[in-house]
């Protein structure tokens, strides 16, 4: 568990940004989480960790370039959901994770580093075997895409 604390004394945990890539169908472009990493082979929304002095925007624009290959830019982001929890990130730290739609993009996404992408009605996306916190955004998602 991090021993960091905010001016407020709290703990401060990881952020995380993700990202439904919402095709022209309405499928969702899912990310599987490549092997070697911490909950490997379970499929999420795509993104990844924010880097030190990064908005969580800047981030996932780069996440998306070095994960997927494509390029989008951050006014196509719309703020979606969340999901906080105290102890569920490596070693027990706490984790938040953000949640964007996006609906345009530039490039055919593909999966690096030994990743794979599916493309998934946003109604079957729970039966995939989702990362835990991935899986407490599906709801936030579905609310968002009826709107
Ligand atoms: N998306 C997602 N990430 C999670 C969950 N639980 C959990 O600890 N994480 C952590 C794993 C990673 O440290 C981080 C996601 O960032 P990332 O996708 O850039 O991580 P990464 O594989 O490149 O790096 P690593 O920390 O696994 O080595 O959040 C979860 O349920 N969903």
């Amino acid at each position: 568990m991090t021993d960091l604390k905010n001016s407020a004394g709290n703990a401060l945990p990881m952020l995380v940004v993700s990202c439904a890539l919402v095709e022209r169908d309405g499928a969702i472009i899912m990310h599987r989480r490549p092997p070697g990493t911490h909950h490997a082979g379970r499929w999420e929304f795509a993104g990844g960790k924010v880097e030190p002095g990064e908005t969580p925007a800047a981030a996932l624009t780069r996440e998306l370039a070095e994960e997927l290959s494509i390029r989008i830019a951050e006014q196509d982001l719309m703020p979606t959901g969340f999901v906080a929890s105290s102890d569920a990130g490596p070693e027990g730290c706490g984790i938040v994770l953000l949640l964007y739609v996006c609906r345009r993009w530039t490039g055919e996404p593909q999966a690096l580093n030994g990743a794979a992408t599916a493309s998934c009605q946003p109604a079957a996306i729970c039966r995939l075997d989702l990362a835990p916190l991935d899986r407490l955004l599906v709801p936030q998602l579905r609310l968002a895409l009826l709107g």
